[in-house]
């Protein structure tokens, strides 16, 4: 069997090495000629996978050891009865880290309480939803808005529009739809971005067409009391310099980039593998992964709240290096910065989610027992 990967997803011999020959390829270079003779292809999100590349070949399993599935073209595969997964909530936690961690360095920069401000969190799926019970958790108060959920499900939903009016955050998790009634394709456009409130912080960990770049450049150009992060763009991994020079943290699509995501994504695939062919699973991603780095943090009963939160977010991830890193990166050519763009994440460091963090409090203190269960750590 030929299997033809992404030469950026991690563990491949580990999990694949069993089943046949495995021929690493760099994503964008994926083409037809590269996959004319695979059985199966395992990619990331920077190859299109469509009729124009599967067509003639003996690809009967695609497998993509990511969240998003706007790269793959699944009516084609049910047409042509290829199998097909996807590594749902493989990396939701690392996305959750990251907004924390751009909440705290846009709180520092604007002396604000993230106490007071009112969090709209747009999509309420795998990532948005454990966004929401962190920051609910937190005690904060929260407006969730996912049309879909709300029509299948009911429930404690807002509009859109109520989001725009009413919050001070506002966090961007849907997938990128290009078509249909809840299509999310510039679902920020230049008349949404120009009625978000005063002040209003726009956080974008999804997909950067869920925003018109060019509409949000001009908007944050007319309006500084508007903060923009942006992990994901319209053309990536071309980048619009002008936007990432305005937005208060800019990084080269990495918001869910921890090893654990990483990983766990590629055993998903492997699993959903392993059902396709009807075989027994053999490898367990338990075995696979290290153990936390920062496993025990001690914290006593008189140690302020806020600070605690921010030591234990950012001790897990800060994404103000991720922020330097990519701003040093926005020079040269437009050749240059797209290979820059990748190179980033192709050397991405290393770094782990709250999961396997235990903390101890020694005291009696219920606002620290609330920040560590929110976070997702253990009470030691
Ligand atoms: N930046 C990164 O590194 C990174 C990492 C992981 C995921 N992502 C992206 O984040 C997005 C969300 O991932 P997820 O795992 O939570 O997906 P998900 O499918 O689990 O959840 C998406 C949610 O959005 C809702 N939704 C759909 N259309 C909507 C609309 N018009 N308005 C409001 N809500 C809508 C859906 O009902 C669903 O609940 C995806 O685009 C994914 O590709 C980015
Ligand atoms: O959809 C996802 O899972 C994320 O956007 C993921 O981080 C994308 O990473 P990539 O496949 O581009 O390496």
């Amino acid at each position: 069997m030929l299997i033809v990967a992404d030469e950026n997803i991690p563990l491949l011999d580990a999990f694949f090495e069993g089943f046949g020959e495995i021929r690493r390829v760099p994503g964008r270079s994926i083409d037809r000629a590269t996959v004319e003779q695979a059985d199966v292809l395992l990619v990331r999100s920077v190859t299109n996978v469509n009729r124009a590349l599967l067509e003639g070949s003996k690809v009967r399993f695609v497998g993509t050891c990511t969240i998003g599935t706007d790269h793959l073209d699944l009516d084609y595969f049910q047409q042509a009865g290829i199998t097909w997964s996807s590594a749902p909530g493989c990396n939701a936690r690392g996305v959750v880290d990251y907004v924390l961690g751009s909440l705290l360095t846009l709180a520092e920069i604007e002396g604000a309480d993230l106490t007071q401000r009112t969090y709209g969190v747009v999509g309420a799926g795998e990532v948005g939803g454990r966004l929401v019970k962190v920051l609910q958790g937190l005690g904060w108060n929260v407006l969730v808005c996912d049309p879909p959920r709300q029509a299948a499900e009911g429930g404690d939903y807002v509009s859109l529009e109520q989001i725009i009016e009413q919050c001070d955050v506002v966090s961007l998790h849907t997938p990128l739809d290009k078509q249909g009634p809840q299509a999310t394709w510039h679902l920020f456009d230049k008349n949404r971005l120009n009625q978000l409130k005063p002040g209003t912080w726009l956080i974008n960990a999804s997909r950067g067409p869920v925003i018109d770049n060019a509409a949000l450049r001009q908007v944050l150009l007319q309006r500084e009391d508007l903060q923009a992060v942006l992990d994901v763009w319209e053309a990536e991994p071309e980048v619009d310099v002008a936007l990432a020079e305005l937005c208060v943290i800019a990084t080269p699509h990495i918001a869910g980039y921890s090893l654990d995501g990483k990983q766990r994504g590629t055993a998903q695939i492997y699993q959903a593998f392993c059902k396709f062919l009807g075989q027994p699973e053999q490898v367990s991603l338990n075995d696979l992964l290290p153990a936390p780095w920062l496993s025990a943090v001690t914290l006593n009963a008189d140690t302020d709240p806020a600070w605690a939160l921010a030591m234990l977010c950012r001790g897990v991830y800060d994404p103000r290096r991720d922020d330097a890193d990519f701003r040093r990166s926005l020079v040269g050519n437009v050749n240059e910065q797209r290979v820059a763009f990748d190179a980033l994440r192709k050397h991405y460091p290393l770094r782990r989610e709250i999961d396997g963090l235990k903390v101890r409090i020694e005291g009696d203190s219920p606002a620290l027992q609330q920040i560590v269960a929110a976070l997702g750590a253990t009470s030691a």
